[in-house]
């Protein structure tokens, strides 16, 4: 009898299928005697007599290699029918398990929240959510500026295709497998709403065989005792106890983990350190956890999204991430479209959409959807009657503005008309000045040692009650974080900026006791304090002490010159302008006496003046004249501008800062000119924080020199820039300062074309050039005429050429290149035909 497939296969398999199917012989008897596979005789033969499980097994295999080829195909065909069975019997609890935690997930992240908690009840995600415009990086570099600047220019010129949709970021999470990614944003662009958005998408998706477990750091850091990954999931995702095991040793790579705001993590994370873990049984401490899962030893495939705020992505190696993206913010349209949502009326919409528009420092800040809700509470409640026609322009009025809205409107007299309220909110503030001072004392501790999460110890430091704070305004304020893993309560504002306002607001108005408002951070010493201060009192009288104060406030602000205590100094700036102080009228006294306003005008334009400042923060300052609404500022503006548009030279250094300033509010920054305007390095380095946003610099017959090279080559090699005209002809540049921008234009990957003609870059400067050439790959076009290069530095660039295949252009007129090197660099032009190099003697 010929051997076919079907029966070898059983020969070959019968170890296997005897393992396999023994358990259920009974069962597959029974089926291929009711599809005549087998007679009731082989049946018997098979179960012999109290034959055990594998016996029958292995007399079935004999019976059926007997009966032929037919037969072993029947009984194959119904193995794999069983199989197929069997294996979806297995998954249905698997599914059934992920259907149940995609409703739970779906419904706990179905709505945007508020800060206010749940301000839009009823309005599914959806509809209340405003499309964000978010960017993919390859990497991710952290700047030394404050985060709402750095959102600001991140909408200056933003190439079309580093942007990114939100479906493309859903799809990339859901589709590939062992992606770890990360979400950056600065604090209140949208983060969590992008995460509870994603957990929408991903609960709707039936075709995803994917499992997301989402935790927020701030509940992590509630996890101090080791602990095990198993656990872990088991406690907070109970409903799938039963398949984790399953899903772990079988399928890790369907698992998507979410961890929210590394930002607030406060475990180290090691990476070199933490012992390897790959048992999701062991338990483990928490932050050894998070570098196993991002090391890939834990639940090897596993993916993962982190959200983080800038500041913190360093904690995490570059290596271990795939797709870096960015939350940039609303755009103008999209900014819009959320008042459009949000407001009440399409009335109140349209007319705050005019107010913010037509002012750049709100406009910049309203990127950030925090700050547009904020606007939308401050400027909603129409707190205006009480402020008459004056027209708000001050991003620090707005923040008074809102804290009035909510400490009148929605405070604890909750009956009575607007007016009424209006009408007793001056005794109102009068009432809550205390309280309010310490919650300032306690977001300024958190300031300046840089904490944005407090716990009940810290309330009590500050003798703040919990329960009265929540009456009036803890949650629009300062909010209690109820996560799920929480055992013992945390708060923290609920935006970084309105930490840093009521750290402003406490400032100032310590200050104007005589206090020191650092003595807050040392209570032991504060009866001492008290005595010193009453004692300065006397002495210098009150105006003298709060100088002192705010001038210790700028210079400790510029000490640190990372940036984060610039929103600070504005707002501080803003509270010491009388008609600002008028809002919160009742928290501050009615004006009267001396202004305040006069000498820290003073103090701002003397520090304009200094060029001890980096431009970041020289550029700060300027936004604090504009908070203490410097009647010229807006004036010497424009008058700048016009010099600019007349061509006009020579314009002081304080001129560029403001000019930088001005540019930083300004959208659509293209082409800057400031050819023969008298600008000198230093001038160049106050206007550092604009200049990467432009494509084309022209900066030609100024004296740059080689410190104004060395600018540049900053500006080169930033991750921002998106030059790709660089005009420097006639700027003094010399080897020296070629040699400087070599060094930025062997990191720059953006211009295209480089004008350098009268520099005086000699043969060394060529030489410069040419290993330049030798790595960059983006140059077009490189104009050198009347640069004193001889035939030498002529040699140095063809030895480049010949690695270089990517310049078009060589322009080498009227430099010292003999007849003969001409020749030798026109017969070299013609061996390349995209080449062309122009030279004469
Ligand atoms: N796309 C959006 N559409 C509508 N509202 C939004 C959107 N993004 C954010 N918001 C609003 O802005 C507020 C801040 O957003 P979210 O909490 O997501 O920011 P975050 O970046 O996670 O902040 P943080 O860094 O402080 O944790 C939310 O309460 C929400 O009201």
């Amino acid at each position: 009898m010929a051997v076919g497939p079907c029966s070898l296969q059983l020969q070959e398999r019968r170890p296997e299928l005897v393992e396999m199917w023994s358990r259920c012989i009974s069962e597959v008897l029974d089926l291929l005697h009711e599809e005549q596979v087998i007679t009731t005789e082989d049946v018997s033969f098979v179960r012999g007599d109290h034959l055990g499980k594998t016996d029958q097994m292995r007399n079935l295999l004999d019976v059926l290699h007997g009966r032929g080829e037919e037969s072993c195909r029947a009984f194959v065909d119904m193995l794999e029918r069983k199989r197929h069975l069997l294996l979806q019997a297995r998954m249905q609890p698997q599914q059934q398990h992920s259907q149940v935690h995609k409703k739970i997930l779906g419904s706990q992240h179905g709505t945007v929240v508020d800060y206010i908690g749940k301000s839009r009840p009823g309005q599914p995600l959806e509809e209340s959510y405003t499309e964000i415009t978010l960017s993919l990086n390859e990497t991710f570099t952290v700047r030394g500026q404050h985060e709402v600047t750095e959102v600001g220019n991140a909408f200056k010129k933003l190439d079309s295709e580093r942007r990114c949709e939100f479906e493309t970021i859903s799809k990339n999470l859901l589709q590939q497998d062992m992606v770890t990614a990360v979400l950056c944003g600065v604090a209140g662009s949208g983060k969590t709403t992008v995460t509870k958005r994603f957990v929408q998408y991903w609960s709707k998706d039936s075709l995803t065989s994917k499992i997301v477990f989402i935790f927020t750091f701030r509940e992590l850091n509630l996890i101090t005792e080791c602990r095990s990954l198993q656990e872990l999931l088991s406690t907070h995702y109970s409903h799938l106890k039963p398949i984790l095991n399953q899903v772990f040793s079988k399928d890790p790579s369907r698992i998507l983990f979410i961890f929210d705001g590394l930002d607030e993590f406060q475990f180290p994370l090691d990476f070199d350190k933490t012992p390897k873990c790959t048992d999701p049984e062991m338990p483990q401490r928490i932050n050894h956890m998070v570098v196993n899962l991002l090391k890939g030893n834990l639940l090897h495939g596993c993916s993962m999204l982190i959200t983080s705020r800038p500041h913190a992505v360093s904690k995490l190696p570059q290596a271990l991430i795939q797709n870096f993206y960015k939350i940039l913010g609303f755009s103008a349209l999209q900014q819009k479209e959320y008042f459009r949502k949000s407001c009440g009326t399409p009335e109140a919409a349209d007319e705050i959409w005019q107010y913010v528009s037509a002012r750049p420092p709100l406009f910049l800040m309203c990127h950030i959807p925090a700050f547009c809700w904020i606007i939308v509470t401050a400027l909603q409640e129409k707190i205006s009657v009480t402020a008459g026609t004056e027209n708000t322009i001050t991003v620090t009025e707005i923040y008074c503005r809102f804290l009035k809205a909510i400490l009148v409107f929605h405070g604890e007299q909750k009956d009575g008309s607007q007016i009424q309220k209006l009408l007793k909110a001056q005794q109102l503030l009068r009432t809550m000045r205390p309280r309010l001072k310490d919650l300032g004392a306690l977001a300024f501790k958190g300031l300046v040692e840089r904490r944005f999460i407090f716990g009940p110890g810290d309330l009590t430091w500050f003798a703040l009650d919990q329960n009265d704070l929540s009456k009036m305004f803890l949650v629009e304020i300062l909010k209690e974080d109820r996560d799920f893993l929480a055992y013992e309560k945390s708060y923290h504002f609920v935006h970084t900026s309105l930490q840093e306002f009521f750290a402003a607001l406490y400032y100032v108005l310590e200050s104007q006791t005589g206090m020191d408002p650092f003595s807050c951070l040392k209570s032991a010493l504060l009866p001492v304090h008290r005595r010193l201060a009453a004692g300065m009192r006397k002495l210098f009288g009150p105006e003298r002490v709060l100088r002192k104060r705010v001038k210790e406030a700028f210079n400790w602000s510029h000490r640190h010159q990372s940036g984060h205590m610039d929103l600070f100094c504005r707002f501080v700036s803003g509270l010491l302008v009388p008609r600002t102080r008028q809002i919160l009228e009742g928290i501050f006294a009615p004006p009267g006496g001396a202004h305040p306003q006069l000498f820290l005008l003073r103090l701002l334009h003397k520090q304009l003046d200094s060029s001890s400042l980096v431009p970041e923060r020289q550029v700060n300052v300027c936004h604090c004249l504009y908070e203490a609404q410097d009647p010229g500022m807006m004036d010497r503006l424009k008058s700048w501008l016009a010099h600019v548009s007349q061509g006009q030279a020579q314009n002081s250094p304080r001129d560029w800062t403001e000019l930088a300033f001005l540019l930083q509010l300004a959208n659509n920054l293209d082409e800057l000119n400031l050819e023969n305007r008298g600008l000198g390095a230093d001038g160049l380095r106050r206007l550092l924080p604009v200049l990467p946003f432009f494509s084309t610099l022209r900066l030609g017959q100024n004296p740059l020199g080689s410190e104004g090279a060395a600018v540049l080559a900053t500006v080169l090699k930033s991750p921002d820039c998106r030059i790709e005209r660089l005009w420097v002809v006639g700027a003094g540049l010399g080897s020296e300062g070629v040699k400087m921008l070599s060094e930025g234009l062997k990191e720059n990957s953006t211009v295209v074309d480089l004008r350098l003609a009268i520099n005086n870059i000699g043969d060394d400067g060529a030489g410069c050039l040419a290993d330049v050439l030798m790595r960059n790959r983006t140059l077009k076009d490189i104009r050198l005429r009347d640069n004193l290069i001889t035939d030498k530095g002529a040699e140095l660039f063809m030895a480049a050429l010949r690695e270089n295949t990517t310049l078009e252009y060589l322009w080498l007129f009227d430099n010292k290149i003999s007849k003969a090197g001409v020749r030798r660099l026109k017969d070299f032009a013609k061996t390349r035909e995209s080449l062309d190099i122009k030279s004469c003697t």
